[in-house]
C-alpha cells in the first residue's frame, strides 16, 4: 500500500453535479461561461439540487421557499452578542452559528428525503442572513431583516448594508455566487461527503465543510489575496514584492490549483468584473496591481490565477469587509455542498480509505517507571 500525497488524482466518488474535464467546468452539463452570463443564483441552486434547470413556476416556488425561511432565530443573534466579537473570525462565527441553527430545527435528525430537502432550503435561505447579521453585529449595528421580493444576491447586499444595491452591484454579486456554487470534489465538498457518509445529519455536513473552506489553501485565499494587495499598497511596489516572495519560495495567494493546469475558467469572469467595478469606484489601482501580479506569477512560475484572485478586488469594490469574503464563498458553496450531501445520501457507502503506515515497527510496552 502506497499513499498518494494529498489524494492527488484519486477518483473518490461518482457525481452528476459538476465536472472539470480538460480545464472545462460544467454544472450538470451546462458550461460555466454560459451560466455565468445568463443564470440567476437561484436557478443554479435548483440545477444543482434537481440536476435540471427549473421551469418558471419551479423557480418562483424555490424563490418563495428561500424567502420564507430566510429569518434566523433570535437565539442565534443573541449568541453572536456573547462572543469576544472583535477577535472572532467571521468563518469561525459562521461555523458555530450553522451548528447552532441545527439545535433550533426539530427535524435536524429526520433523515427522510422530504425533510432533508426542507433542510436544504432552510440552510440555503438562512446562511445569507447569518453572515450578514454577524457582519453588522460586530460593528455595533443591528441586523437587517431579509426583504421579500429581492433576488438572493440583492437581498444579501441589502442585509449587509441596509440599502438595496444598484443593478450593477446585484449583477456582479449574482455572477460571483454562480461562479462559486460548485466545484466537483474540492476539499470542503469532500469533507461534507465524508461527514454525511457516516449517515450524520445535514447540519453536521455543512458545518464540517465550513471548517474545511476556511483555510487559506482553499476558500480562505480570497481574504489573503486582499491582505496581500493592501500590504503591497501601490503598483510600483508589486514587482519587488512578488519577486522577493517567489525567490523565497513563498506562495502567492490566489494562484495555482490542484486540478486546473491551463487556468481556472472562473477567473476571467472575475477579472472582467474587477476591471469594471474598480474603474467605477475610481480605484483602478486594485485591478492594475492584480493584473501586474498575474503577469509576473504567470511569467515566472507558469501558475494562472484561480477563482480567489480577482474575487478579492471585486468584493472590495462592493464595499465588503475583507474577512467577509470567505463567508460569501460559503454562502454560494452551500448550494454545492447540499447538492453533494443529497447525492451522497441517495447512494451512500461509508467513506473510509486506508493509510500507509510509516511509523516504528512492533514495540514492547515499557512501564512508566522504566521509561
Ligand atoms: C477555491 C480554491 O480553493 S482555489 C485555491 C485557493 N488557494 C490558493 O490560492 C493558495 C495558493 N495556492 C496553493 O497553495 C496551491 O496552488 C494549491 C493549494 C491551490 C494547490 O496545491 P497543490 O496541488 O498541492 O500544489 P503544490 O502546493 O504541491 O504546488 C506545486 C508547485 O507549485 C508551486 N505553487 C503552487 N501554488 C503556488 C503559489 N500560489 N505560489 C507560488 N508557488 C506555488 C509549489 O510551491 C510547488 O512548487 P515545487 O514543485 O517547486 O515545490
Ligand atoms: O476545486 C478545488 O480544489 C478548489 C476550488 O477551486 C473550489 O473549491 O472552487
Amino acid at each position: 500500500m502506497t499513499a498518494t500525497k494529498g489524494l492527488e488524482g484519486i477518483i473518490a466518488a461518482q457525481t452528476q453535479i459538476s465536472s472539470i474535464i480538460d480545464d472545462t467546468l460544467t454544472y450538470v452539463g451546462y458550461g460555466i461561461d454560459d451560466l455565468a452570463e445568463n443564470a440567476s443564483f437561484e436557478e443554479v441552486v435548483y440545477l444543482l439540487w434537481h440536476k435540471r434547470l427549473p421551469s418558471a413556476d419551479e423557480l418562483a416556488e424555490l424563490k418563495q421557499q428561500l424567502e420564507e425561511h430566510a429569518e434566523i432565530p433570535q437565539g442565534v443573534i443573541d449568541h453572536f452578542k456573547t462572543y469576544p466579537i472583535d477577535k472572532v473570525h467571521p468563518m469561525a462565527a459562521l461555523r458555530t452559528a450553522i451548528s447552532l441553527l441545527g439545535l433550533y430545527d426539530d427535524k435536524a435528525e429526520d433523515m427522510s428525503p422530504e425533510e432533508n430537502y426542507k433542510k436544504a432550503i432552510k440552510l440555503q435561505a438562512k446562511v445569507a442572513t447569518v453572515v450578514t447579521a454577524f457582519a453588522r453585529i460586530r460593528k455595533g449595528q443591528e441586523p437587517v431583516a431579509p426583504k421579500k421580493g429581492l433576488s438572493y444576491a440583492a437581498n444579501f447586499l441589502y442585509m449587509l448594508s441596509g440599502e438595496e444595491p444598484a443593478d450593477i452591484a446585484e449583477e456582479a454579486f449574482n455572477k460571483a455566487l454562480v461562479l462559486h456554487a460548485d466545484h466537483e470534489l474540492n476539499a470542503s465538498t469532500f469533507t461534507a461527503r465524508v461527514c454525511v457518509a457516516t449517515l450524520s445529519d445535514m447540519y453536521s455536513g455543512v458545518t464540517a465543510a465550513i471548517g474545511a473552506l476556511k483555510g487559506p489553501l482553499h476558500g480562505g485565499a480570497n481574504e489573503a489575496v486582499m491582505n496581500m494587495l493592501m500590504e503591497i499598497g501601490d503598483e510600483e511596489k508589486v514587482e519587488p514584492y512578488i519577486r522577493e516572495k517567489l525567490a523565497n519560495k513563498e506562495k502567492i495567494m490566489g494562484f495555482g490549483h490542484r486540478v486546473y493546469r491551463k487556468g481556472d475558467p472562473r477567473a476571467k469572469h472575475l477579472r472582467e468584473m474587477s476591471k469594471k467595478l474598480t474603474a467605477l469606484r475610481g480605484e483602478e489601482k486594485w485591478y492594475n496591481m492584480s493584473e501586474k501580479i498575474e503577469s509576473i506569477v504567470t511569467g515566472e512560475k507558469n501558475l494562472p490565477p484561480n477563482v480567489d484572485f480577482y474575487s478579492a478586488s471585486v468584493y472590495h469594490s462592493l464595499d465588503i469587509d475583507h474577512d467577509i469574503f470567505t463567508p460569501i464563498f460559503a454562502v454560494s458553496r452551500f448550494s454545492g455542498w447540499i447538492a453533494h450531501i443529497l447525492e451522497q445520501y441517495e447512494n451512500n457507502r461509508l467513506i473510509r480509505p486506508r493509510a500507509e503506515y510509516v511509523g516504528p515497527g512492533m514495540q514492547k510496552y515499557v512501564p512508566i517507571n522504566e521509561r
